[in-house]
Formats: C-alpha cells, sequence, structure tokens
C-alpha cells in the first residue's frame, strides 16, 4: 500500500512513528512531505526543524522531552557562540545537530538538492519512511508582528523560538513559495497514492505551507487516492505548540470543525483538499462534504497512534485489514 502524508514537526513525527507500525514490512511505502518553512540559516549553517524531527524521531535519535534535536546532547558549541557574543544567542544549536547541519550545509553549497541531502542523511538514519522535502526551493515561513508603532516580518523560528509565539502575528509570509516547485518525486507520490494523510501538525505554519507549494493543492485535488486529515486540535485546544496563535492570525477559530472547514471539502468546494476529517472523540464537528469521524486523537503511545492512522486509512478508503 502506497500512503502519503504531510507533516510538520513533532506531532507529525510522533503520527509518522505509528503509521509506520501499523503498515511494517516492504509491501507497504510511506512518503511524508515534509514542511520546510520553517527552515533557517543559523550561524551559516542551514537547519531543517520538520526534516530533522521526523529524522531523529523515526531513526531513534530524538530527544523526546524537547520533541526535537537530539537526544544524549551537549551544547558546547552555542556556549562557545555565545561566549563570542554571536547573535543570535536564543536558538538552541545542539553540538551533535551541528553536525547534522554542517553535512547538510556542505552538500548543499556542493550543489546538492535538499531532497538529495535529505536522502542522503537518512542513510545512517534509515527512517524506515521516505523523507521528502516540500519543495528544494527555499519557502520560508516569516511572520507579520507589530513593532514600534509599525509592522515588521521576522523569521518564523525567532517568531516560535525567541518570543514563543507572544508577539500577535498580523500574517504569515511564505517567503519563494510563489515560485517554488514540489521536490522531485513529491507530485508522483500523491499520484500513485492509495491513501494521502494529514498528520495532526499546524494547519497554517505545517501543513498550511505544504499546501501554499505550486501544483500540491492541484494534487491532491486530482489524486484518485481519498485525502484524509487528522486534526491537531482536541477539546478546542491545540494538542501541541502553539497553532491557536497561528490559527487566529487567518482569522480561524481554534477549533476541529473550523480547521476541517478551512482545509474544505474536495468534492463540494472550489479549494478543498479533504474527503475525510478525524477529530477527537467529543468534539463536535460537521464540515459540509467531508466524512468526519470522532476517535481518541491522543498520540500517548505507538499503539494509539497506529489505531488513529488505521481509521484515517479506512475513512481513506483503504482497508488495513
Ligand atoms: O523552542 C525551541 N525550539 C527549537 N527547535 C524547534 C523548532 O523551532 C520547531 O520544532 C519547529 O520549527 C516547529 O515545528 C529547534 C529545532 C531544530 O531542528 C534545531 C534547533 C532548534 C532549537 C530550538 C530552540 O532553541 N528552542
Amino acid at each position: 500500500m502506497k500512503v502519503v502524508v504531510l507533516v510538520g514537526g513533532v506531532g507529525g513525527a510522533r503520527f509518522l512513528v505509528g503509521l509506520r507500525a501499523l503498515l511494517p514490512g516492504p509491501e507497504h511505502e510511506i512518503t511524508a512531505v515534509v514542511n520546510t518553512g520553517d527552515d533557517v540559516w543559523m550561524h551559516g549553517l542551514r537547519v531543517c526543524p520538520d526534516l530533522d524531527t521526523c529524522m531523529y524521531t523515526l531513526g531513534g535519535g530524538i530527544d523526546g522531552e524537547r520533541g526535537w534535536g537530539r537526544a544524549d546532547e551537549t551544547w558546547a558549541v552555542k556556549e562557545e557562540l555565545a561566549a563570542y557574543g554571536a547573535d543570535p544567542t536564543w536558538f538552541g544549536l545542539g553540538d551533535r545537530d551541528v553536525a547534522t547541519h554542517l553535512v547538510r550545509t556542505r552538500m548543499l553549497r556542493a550543489g546538492y538538492p535538499l531532497s538529495a541531502v535529505t536522502e542522503a542523511l537518512c542513510h545512517r538514519w534509515a527512517p524506515g519512511v521516505r523523507l521528502l522535502p516540500m519543495s528544494d526551493d527555499r519557502v520560508e515561513t516569516h511572520v507579520v508582528v507589530d513593532a514600534d508603532g509599525g509592522e515588521k516580518a521576522i523569521h518564523f523560528q525567532e517568531w516560535w523560538v525567541r518570543h514563543r509565539a507572544a508577539l500577535p502575528a498580523r500574517s504569515f509570509a511564505s517567503v519563494g513559495a510563489e515560485t517554488a516547485t514540489p521536490a522531485p518525486g513529491v507530485l508522483d507520490a500523491l499520484a500513485e497514492a492509495d491513501a494521502v494523510l494529514f498528520a495532526p501538525s499546524n494547519p497554517v505554519v505545517s501543513v498550511g505551507t505544504i499546501l501554499g507549494v505550486p501544483g500540491v493543492r492541484d494534487a491532491l485535488r486530482k489524486t484518485e487516492a481519498g485525502v484524509v486529515g487528522l486534526s491537531p486540535i482536541v477539546g478546542g485546544k491545540p494538542l501541541r505548540g502553539m497553532a491557536d496563535a497561528c490559527l487566529s492570525a487567518i482569522g480561524v477559530e481554534t477549533s476541529a470543525e473550523a480547521v476541517g472547514r478551512h482545509y474544505g471539502s474536495r468534492k463540494t468546494t472550489r479549494n478543498g483538499v479533504l474527503d475525510g476529517w478525524l477529530v477527537h472523540t467529543g468534539d463536535r464537528c460537521d464540515v459540509p462534504g467531508v466524512a468526519v469521524r470522532a476517535v481518541p486523537l491522543l498520540m500517548s503511545d505507538v499503539d494509539a497512534t497506529a489505531a488513529m492512522a488505521k481509521v484515517a486509512l479506512e475513512l481513506a478508503g483503504v482497508d488495513v485489514g
């Protein structure tokens, strides 16, 4: 069975672990199309948070507590950079993590596209899922915030890490999106999929960013596969991260129903992309033109996540047996 998943960071990676457990073995092929809008140049190194979170989580190298960066991490490089007063000091670059960015940056400088770099890094981590960046082109999420009586755009990481998304976001800009193309393999994977899932990731700056890459939304509307999303909002709150701060910036209420309607029905709306929508038990939700199922959506362990993934696949029309 061929399953394609649109994923962001921590929540998306956890979902992939459950899906991989549900579909073990060579007869299944899971392709994750990963958000790269969070990517950032830090101290001359290219950092790809969502790709790395998926790679480390699936490869067994993630720091489970933080949900990003490496386990058994040390921070000597970060401390030395701070000792030099080298800005920014608010971004946590771990020593082990720096090795990933050094290899990536060296390969990018040698002309390899991000998709080839990711494939090379995955030779070490063997995630058991094909990780594709949404695009090989630079697409960066910048956040427009109020500042000094006017507005200014800051990189997503500055908003997210330095300001903990506490600065009200006026809007988001996906810098480079208008000229970006999907990475090699993305459109084919969507066309050939038996099912396409939206992981319970941030619907604005993760899944939304992927949908903003020219060609992706059309491919989702055209694919024969059933397209089913899992709500990242449970009981009116995001399960993790700060999706509520993002949703309010685009005028979408923080509820499973509002997010489902934001994605829209593939059948009955001009731009919609969903056939099915999984919401947490007890969350009221009606999305015209979309089949809604209420199941436990807490990824408390691999089995719970696998159970969610199973329902999502069945809603997408594929029987997992
Ligand atoms: O809250 C933080 N998140 C950090 N993150 C997480 C990152 O900001 C978010 O996980 C994603 O961008 C949002 O999904 C990092 C991720 C990396 O891959 C590498 C370094 C960092 C550093 C931080 C950090 O210092 N603080």
